[in-house]
């Protein structure tokens, strides 16, 4: 059990001119009125209330005199606790308040003291405490967006999240990018990266792939790691990732944080939370094309992207009308998957579980690389839930965070109906795992090739197994008689891919936002 921690400060404080008891641990601020009131007032302060010093954004002393009395909404700075009574000093307590659906608010409360000195000591013990909490940042890059979602960057960030960073004695330096890959650049070739503790992406999914590219290439180099070589391990990045929502559909962080919501997260960074990640490398014959987080979607997913990068001035509806387009054009490919499946690890992609706080890595070794080969409508794989918005469960609900795996998702040609039934299941409480023409492996490494890359034997293979290949070779070769493209592209974390045969290897805790 853990031990109760040492009382520092204990006095009596008034709240709204009624008085409580205000203690102070290492870890905790609590306050308990003295003399609970029988009768219950809506509008008065709760019987006893404690936040942990961890969730305390900040404190501020109050100096002017109070205009109005009773009101707690942060508008007044004036002190003077009703004619004839006790004058003194207060401050005000900013912390996290939990709301509903993983939401996090800014909540305060102000202490009326007996004297100045008094005051002065709570101040000075509670912001000992902030500083002695090292996992905080101070010092944070930040690049904003603003041309990614509805275009509302830059103004979410003034708006919402400038000034609780602010409060928070968080220094920044701002930098609004000024063209795609600007922030990767930046990255790349900052020289004082070092004197920041973090960098926070104001942007969408892409955003945080641009400011990951940057950070992990740059590792490598400093590490003189190759990033070319599948084969080697990736350096972990030194500095933390913090996202503030501002994209279309801001998967990472909804998967991360439960929610999307710009001040939830901008708390999340004030408080120094942090959430390991997995970060997989993706090569073409031993070049490095991109490293992902989150999704590497072939087929639907892909073709949805490719389709929905045309459409940009739609804004996020784009993904909607794309989806239904490629839903009714059914396209399916055919290749071949390969993997590693990830042995000795706790749990499987068909676990109730939903992970959100990061896993133990495995480090047993791994099992035999296995092959599959056939005609697939979609080829995922979900190195994180990918839940958002529109798919609270996301396309592997129990994948987890942080254990160097991914769930690769096979959704082999089937009828319209039953892709539907798939799809539509992603949203619902059924399994989307549960159907004939889908199978879900935890992988730690995979390849996959194209039918038309495929080597003479495998085709021969495949040309056993299906009668009516040599047929749809030609249809395939001849897109002009209308049926699927031979090709699908890669989504890598909503960036598309220019080559279809990859090679993929996770890593476990590479990056931490
Ligand atoms: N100033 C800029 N002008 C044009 N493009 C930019 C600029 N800054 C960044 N980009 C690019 O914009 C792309 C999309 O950005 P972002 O991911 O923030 O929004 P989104 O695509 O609408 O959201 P999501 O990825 O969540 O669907 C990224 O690939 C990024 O490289």
């Amino acid at each position: 059990m853990e031990k109760p921690s040492r009382l520092l400060l204990l006095s009596e404080l008034r709240v709204r001119n009624l008085a409580y008891d205000v203690s102070l641990c290492r870890s905790l601020l609590s306050w308990k009125r003295l003399v609970p009131s029988p009768v219950y007032h809506p509008f008065r302060p709760s019987g006893s209330r404690s936040v942990p010093v961890s969730e305390i954004i900040c404190v501020r002393e109050e100096e002017e005199e109070k205009s109005s009395r009773g009101k707690s909404d942060g508008s007044w700075r004036k002190i003077k606790e009703g004619e004839g009574k006790d004058c003194g000093q207060a401050f005000t307590v900013l912390y996290v308040q939990r709301c509903q659906q993983h939401r996090w608010r800014c909540a305060e409360i102000t202490f009326t003291c007996p004297s100045d000195a008094v005051c002065q000591r709570w101040v000075s013990s509670i912001r000992e405490q902030l500083a002695s909490l090292a996992s905080r940042p101070k010092h944070l890059l930040v690049y904003i967006n603003p041309y990614g979602g509805k275009k509302q960057g830059k103004r979410i960030y003034e708006q919402k999240v400038a000034a609780l960073f602010d409060q928070a004695g968080i220094v920044t330096q701002v930098i609004v990018t000024e063209h795609a890959n600007h922030a990767r650049d930046h990255l790349r070739t900052e020289t004082e990266l070092k004197r920041f503790d973090g960098v926070v992406c104001v942007g969408g999914d892409g955003m945080f792939s641009e400011i990951i590219h940057g950070l992990i290439w740059r590792m490598q180099i400093d590490a003189g790691v190759d990033p070319n070589s599948p084969d080697e391990s990736l350096s972990p990045s030194s500095l933390r990732i913090g996202i503030i929502p501002a994209g279309s559909t801001d998967c990472i962080c909804f998967a991360t944080v439960g929610t999307n919501d710009p001040v939830t997260s901008a708390l999340h960074i004030i408080v120094g939370d942090s959430q390991p990640m997995d970060v997989c490398s993706v090569h073409h014959n031993n070049t490095f094309l991109r490293y992902s987080v989150s999704l590497l979607g072939y087929g639907f997913y892909g073709d949805v992207l490719t389709d929905s990068e045309r459409k940009r001035w739609m804004g996020p509806a784009r993904y909607d009308f794309s989806g239904v387009k490629m839903f009714l054009s059914h396209h399916y490919y055919e290749g071949a998957v390969s993997y590693l499946p990830a042995k000795g690890i706790i749990g499987t992609p068909r676990d109730a579980f939903r992970c959100r706080s990061g896993y133990e890595p495995s480090h047993k070794s791994d099992g035999e690389w296995r092959t599959i080969r056939g005609k697939f409508l979609a080829i995922n794989a979900a190195s994180m839930s990918c839940a958002c918005p529109r798919s609270p469960k996301g396309l592997s609900p129990a994948a987890h965070l942080a254990d160097g795996t991914t769930d690769l998702i096979l959704v082999r040609k089937c009828s319209r109906f039953n892709f539907l039934r798939h799809l539509i299941r992603h949203t619902s409480k059924d399994d989307q795992f549960d159907l004939t023409f889908v199978e879900v492996h935890r992988v730690r490494r995979f390849r996959f090739t194209p039918r038309q890359c495929q080597s003479d034997s495998d085709l021969e293979l495949d040309r056993q197994e299906n009668k009516h290949q040599i047929f749809s070779q030609i249809c395939r070769d001849h897109p002009a008689c209308g049926c699927a493209p031979a090709y699908s592209s890669w989504n890598c974390d909503g960036e598309i891919l220019s080559h279809s045969a990859i090679d993929v290897r996770y890593q476990n805790t590479v990056m931490e936002s």
